[in-house]
Order: structure tokens, then sequence, then C-alpha cells
């Protein structure tokens, strides 16, 4: 699945029943969603300095998935990410050319 559909899919979940929904659940709990993104940020650099690049990406995509609902969780759009990335890119061009 790409980000963006499963950024999509994250935000569909707002009005879906906690009960039956992992991502709601954690859409109605904000600092639950932060709790899981902190362990699973952790798991993922546990493997990584391992060396363990399959449970690495195993950890990565928790860890993802759960810094989407975290975000979401406080109306931060995957669209919000880009556009700082995208601001970001433009500054390092500018940077680049001023030190040419
Ligand atoms: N990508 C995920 C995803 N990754 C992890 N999880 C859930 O996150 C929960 C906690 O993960 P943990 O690794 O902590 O699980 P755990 O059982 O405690 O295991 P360990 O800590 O021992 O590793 C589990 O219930 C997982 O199923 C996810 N739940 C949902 N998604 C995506 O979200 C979509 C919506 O799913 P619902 O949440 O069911 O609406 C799904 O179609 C998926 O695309």
């Amino acid at each position: 699945m790409s980000i963006q559909n499963l950024a999509q899919t994250i935000a569909a979940r707002k009005d879906a029943d906690p009960a039956t929904s992992w991502t709601a659940k954690l859409l109605s709990q904000p600092d639950k969603a932060a709790e899981k993104f902190g362990e699973e940020a952790v798991e993922a650099i546990i493997e990584a300095t391992k060396g363990n690049r399959r449970k690495l990406t195993a950890e990565a995509a928790d860890a993802l998935y759960h810094l989407l609902v975290m975000c979401a969780a406080h109306d931060v759009t995957l669209a919000d990410i880009e556009a700082e990335l995208e601001g970001r890119t433009a500054q390092s061009g500018l940077a680049e050319k001023a030190s040419r």
C-alpha cells in the first residue's frame, strides 16, 4: 500500500467505531496514538542497531503507520507534511545557489 493510500484509509477511520477499528480507537485517544508511535519508533531503532533488515522493515512500517495516525489525531495531514518537506527542498535549493 502506498503511504498516500494509507493516509487516506486512516483519515476515513475518523468516523469509524473505536470498538471495531484500532485506527479509530487511536484517533479518539491522541495521547495513546503518540505513545504507540514512540513504542514503534524505539522498536525500529532497536532492529536498526541490530542490523536486522527484515525486522527493521516491519517495525518501520509499524512506526510509519502510527506516526500518520498520531498526526491525523491532531488534524495534521500527509499533504501538510509533504508541503513542509517541499518547503525545505526549495530552501535547500536557495542555500545551494547562494553558496556557489
Ligand atoms: N497498518 C496498520 C497497522 N499496523 C499495525 N496495526 C495494529 O496496531 C496494533 C498494535 O500493534 P503492536 O505492534 O503494538 O501489536 P501487538 O499485538 O501489541 O504486538 P507487539 O507489541 O508484541 O509487537 C495491532 O492491533 C496491529 O494490528 C495496524 N492497524 C491498521 N493498519 C492499517 O490501517 C487500516 C485500517 O485498519 P483498522 O485499524 O482495523 O480500521 C488497515 O487496513 C491497515 O492498512
